[in-house]
């Protein structure tokens, strides 16, 4: 499977190609505006959100509501661009009044694409930048893991997500994963605890006011993965790398990890390792997941359960210093319409990057044309590992 996006975010629209998916596979467009609209939303937001009603329109691919085989292509609107016509020059204007109407942006802001993004494209109107290296594309992103994750239900593999820390309020209870299933999707910040929701909203609010930003850690499992998914025979192969790529190339997202993450440093292998066991319902099993379902770049069966850690949003109504581009005089960066935190939001997207990079996965290990084909061979390696 592979998918390329394009589109500006204050143009007239998103547009994904997704190309692998197998024939008959059933798809309710509900089912995948469910997931955009939960992207859409989140507390801490601004106001671009209110203006959206993020939603897909399916235009090829599909027909009668089952996937042909060929490559589907997917549209979201976007609703702001009514304001932005002449601003993104879709109008026939004349050249000077075209000029008037470019709003130009010279200041970049810390943290954005900005400054390198416009001396790499030699953009010096920086609004040629943000365009596209707004978060908006994580909304074609977060349709093609919509339909990542229709496939993985067909063979019973689940992908959920919950926010686990905002601006340093962490909710590092131990839940089990029945007990984060029931509450997932439970508040607007997506935090499954809500005394702790509600001091993450205490402490968006604070940022706000503050004319800040904040950041905060994601959570994703995928529960039922067959193991032997990925491979260490090579690099490239290696399944937690390429979701750690996957992941590490959300907007304002620094850092990755699996399982326990960065504790495994401080631990003791005898801690850490995962302990063997057999069951012959179940196959092999371990005794602890502290690994994160990982074991030489292949899935090994257990719940893979991925962190992702946001920066705070680079924009921020009390700016900071920069640079003007054109007089080359310090300037306060320029400050644009914005979220103040949008770590509720960005799990949405984690969730499914990640559930894009599995089903990938899934394509490339059990080639199938259609969905009969790839439900049977799914099945026969699960009573393949069961027997082993
Ligand atoms: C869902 C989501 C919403 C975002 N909203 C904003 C925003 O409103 N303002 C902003 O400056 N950055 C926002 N960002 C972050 C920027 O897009 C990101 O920092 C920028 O593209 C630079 O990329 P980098 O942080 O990965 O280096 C958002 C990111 C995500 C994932
Ligand atoms: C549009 C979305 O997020 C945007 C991401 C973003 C950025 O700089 O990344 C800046 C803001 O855009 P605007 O300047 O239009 O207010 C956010 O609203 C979205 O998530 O759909």
């Amino acid at each position: 499977m592979r998918y390329l996006t394009s589109g500006e975010s204050h143009g007239p629209q998103l547009t994904v190609i997704i190309e692998g998916v197998p024939a008959n596979l059933k798809i309710d467009v509900n089912d995948i505006n469910e997931e955009m609209f939960k992207r859409q939303g989140g507390y801490g937001r601004g106001r671009r959100m209110q203006i959206e009603k993020d939603s897909v329109e399916i235009v090829s691919g599909v027909r009668h509501g089952y996937t042909l085989g060929s490559p589907i292509t997917l549209i979201v609107t976007n609703d702001d661009f009514k304001h932005w016509r002449k601003i993104m020059g879709a109008d026939a204007l004349t050249e000077e009044e075209q000029e008037n109407m470019k709003r130009v942006i010279t200041k970049p802001r810390p943290g954005h694409a900005d400054l390198v993004g416009g001396m790499k494209y030699n953009h010096r109107d920086l609004r040629n930048v943000l365009e596209r290296s707004s978060a908006r594309e994580t909304a074609a992103r977060v349709a093609v893991g919509a339909v990542s994750k229709i496939l993985l239900k067909a063979l019973d593999i689940n992908i959920f997500s919950r926010v686990i820390e905002i601006g340093g309020i962490k909710d590092d209870y131990e839940y089990t994963l029945e007990e984060v299933k029931a509450n997932i999707d439970h508040n607007d910040v997506r935090c499954i605890n809500d005394e702790v929701a509600e001091k993450m909203r205490n402490r968006i609010d604070q940022a706000k006011k503050d004319g800040d930003s904040i950041g905060g850690i994601v959570e994703v499992v995928v529960e039922n993965m067959p193991a032997g998914i990925g491979s260490y025979v090579h690099y490239d192969r290696k399944l937690d790398g390429r979701l750690s790529q996957a992941v590490v190339s959300i907007n304002a997202f620094k850092g990755v990890s699996f399982g326990e993450g960065f504790k495994v440093a401080e631990k003791p292998g005898s801690e850490i390792q995962d302990e063997i066991a057999y069951n012959k319902d179940i196959g092999y099993y371990r005794l602890s997941n502290h690994l994160g379902g990982f074991e030489g770049g292949m899935s090994n069966g257990m719940p893979i359960v991925i962190n992702g850690a946001m920066k705070p949003i680079p924009t921020l109504y009390k700016p900071l210093n920069s640079v003007d581009i054109e007089s080359k005089e310090d300037y306060k960066a320029t400050i644009e319409r914005s979220d103040s935190c949008a770590v509720p939001a960005a799990s949405v997207v984690c969730e499914h990057v990640v559930a894009f990079e599995i089903a990938k996965a899934i394509m490339e290990e059990y080639q199938s044309n259609h969905i009969d084909q790839l439900q049977d061979a799914v099945k026969n390696h699960r009573n393949w590992n069961l027997n082993f």
